[in-house]
């Protein structure tokens, strides 16, 4: 039997009075799979996780209308410590790590909502999963390269033991051996139990490591399907894999245009979180 373990109904969201993120979206996500959600800039990927974490308000964002369940309870009215408490992971746009603390620090800040009788555990498996993290447990977060502090975001999220795990744009403006890297960390997450919601505008990356995807356009739901079949989709090869996914060109056109997104999320941050 199929256990839905992330369940989005009719899902709206706006910021203030006039943006419209998000418009009757719907989907849902089994247990033990990893489902990814593609899109182009804007289209409501990442107002999609701040709505399934709580964080919305942070943002000036607010849900208008729709319900998410997870592992049957009903979520989108909860505070973001609560929906932690029943084990949601989320690692954030842009990574996010405490620069200043250690590793360590990092890694024991994400267990904080954990149970203290499950943290060493918990921490064992991270550094398992990630054993450059435990040769630097010591060092300042942020004297780690862009793709070690992606690793330890992914390790700090995962100190919670979530069932679901969010992830926001892992690759974002990473070399293309790192996304490799990643992916097999996502793919590895999951088959050590753990269900993944992955939003990337890495559609190659993505739709290689997911099981289904769903792409947002312009705030709502246009495609849903199997990983495979959208990736041999004329439709996805047209807008995400520009036809050519596999030249060097589109990759260094790809790395580009990313590290231009990673400027300008860097600029919005400043003024949307204020
Ligand atoms: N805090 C905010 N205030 C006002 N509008 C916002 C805010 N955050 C996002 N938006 C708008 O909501 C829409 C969806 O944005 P969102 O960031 O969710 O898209 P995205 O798919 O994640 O795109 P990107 O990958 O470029 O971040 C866009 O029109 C964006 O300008």
């Amino acid at each position: 039997m199929v256990i839905t373990l992330l369940s989005i109904s009719d899902l709206s969201v706006r910021y203030g009075r006039s943006v419209k993120a998000l418009h009757g979206v719907s989907f849902e996500v089994p247990e033990q799979t990893v489902v990814a959600v593609l899109g182009s800039n804007g289209a409501g990927k990442s107002t999609l996780l701040r709505a399934i974490s709580g964080t919305l308000s942070l943002h000036r964002g607010e849900i208008t209308s729709g319900t998410i369940h997870l592992d049957g309870t009903r979520i989108d009215r909860m505070d973001p410590a609560s929906i932690v408490r029943r084990r949601l992971g989320q690692v954030p746009e842009n990574r996010q790590v405490f620069g200043r603390m250690s590793v360590d620090e990092n890694l024991r800040a994400g267990g904080l909502a954990t149970e203290a009788s499950r943290r060493a555990a918990a921490r064992d498996a991270v550094l398992d999963l990630f054993p450059k993290l435990a040769e630097r447990l010591s060092q300042p977060a942020g004297l780690l390269s862009g793709g070690e502090q992606q690793m330890l975001a992914i390790g700090r999220a995962m100190m919670g033991e979530p069932k679901v795990l969010l992830l926001d744009e892992p690759s974002l403006g990473l070399a293309p051996q790192i996304i490799e890297r990643i992916g097999k960390v996502v793919s590895e997450i999951n088959q050590r139990g753990t269900t993944v919601l992955l939003v990337e505008q890495n559609a190659m990356m993505a739709l290689t490591v997911a099981h289904t995807a769903v792409v947002l356009e312009v705030g709502e739901l246009k495609l849903r399907g199997d990983a495979d079949e959208l990736k041999r989709s004329e439709d996805i090869q047209r807008l995400y894999l520009g036809g050519h996914a596999e030249s060097e060109e589109h990759a260094d056109q790809q790395q580009g245009e990313a590290q231009e997104r990673v400027e300008r999320r860097r600029k919005s941050l400043g003024v949307w979180t204020a």
